[in-house]
């Protein structure tokens, strides 16, 4: 019996360009994620995106989002697809947005509520608090938090009022080796309650990333045939990598492995090239 097979798409790129003022950021972008299905594991997605500083991967996840409509091409979500709209996907961005002059509970119980009715959503905010270690701090105000309980309590604010599909960008950065673990195990988490759940983890962190994935996108310029660059950042077929077919996903200890560590030097590479 194969390990792993896939169904419905969860999120659907086609003909993506981004222009500014007659800037090309982005071209020819198009991607899909299937549901990808585990016998005996509630299996969501995790799409690792790289880039180098600058190439525009903020810029595609508002497009992913549905913040910044593309100046061409399509984002279809949900299952049957359709076109995404804001608040579709949730976005954790570096600096977590949550109200201040509200508590934890507040926080979490206002973003459950633009999507289920109050008995519902305060049930389902219980199970966050306590899915993420989160319960001894419901009074608390964002300012009495530390910063990993705020990523957490953001995290949890994305998943309880968007649909499945959730973006972190840079989820790692500035935090102590202890904390990364932490986040790492509240992405596992959150990829295992739901096999419809799917996290695109925007890093740096080439390593702590990848170990988590089964799907990495690499966006960088393309060359013509005659090996010139192409305006504007894509994420070509050869820089869509399926881990899952590589043998390089779901595994504890992954990272020691030598075709893990032979993987993450040719990334390295690629993105030097860019
Ligand atoms: N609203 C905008 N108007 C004009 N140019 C923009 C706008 N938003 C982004 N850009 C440009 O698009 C390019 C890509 O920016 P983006 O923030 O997506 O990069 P990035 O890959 O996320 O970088 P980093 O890893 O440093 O966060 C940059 O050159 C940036 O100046």
């Amino acid at each position: 019996m194969p390990d792993h097979s896939y169904n419905e798409p969860i999120l659907t790129l086609r003909d993506i360009s981004m222009q500014f003022g007659g800037e090309v950021i982005l071209r020819d972008i198009s991607l899909d994620v299937l549901n990808v299905v585990r016998p005996g594991v509630r299996q969501g997605q995790v799409v690792g995106f790289y880039g180098r500083s600058g190439i525009g991967k903020s810029v595609l996840c508002r497009i992913i989002a549905g913040l910044l409509p593309p100046s061409t091409g399509t984002v279809q979500v949900a299952n049957p697809q359709r076109p995404v709209c804001p608040g579709d996907v949730g976005f954790v961005q570096q600096r977590y947005p949550l109200f201040d002059h509200r508590t934890l509970l507040d926080n979490l119980l206002v973003a459950a509520r633009r999507k289920h009715a109050l008995a519902d959503a305060i049930a389902r905010t219980e199970d966050m608090l306590s899915r993420f270690d989160l319960a001894p701090h419901r009074r608390k105000y964002p300012a009495q938090l530390s910063g990993g309980q705020r990523q957490r309590a953001a995290i949890a604010q994305q998943l309880l009022c968007s649909e499945h599909l959730i973006i972190l960008d840079e989820p790692f950065s500035g935090l102590d080796v202890s904390m990364i673990d932490e986040v790492k195990r509240v992405i596992i988490e959150v990829t295992t309650s739901d096999e419809l759940n799917t996290v695109v983890i925007v890093s740096h962190d080439l390593a702590t990333t990848t170990a988590l994935s089964d799907t990495l996108w690499l966006l960088g310029p393309e060359r013509d045939a005659a090996g010139l660059c192409l305006a504007g950042a894509t994420i070509s077929k050869k820089h869509q990598y399926n881990l899952a077919e590589m043998g390089l996903a779901w595994q504890h200890g992954i990272q020691a492995k030598p075709e893990f560590v032979q993987l993450i030097e040719h990334l390295k590479d690629e993105i030097r090239k860019t």
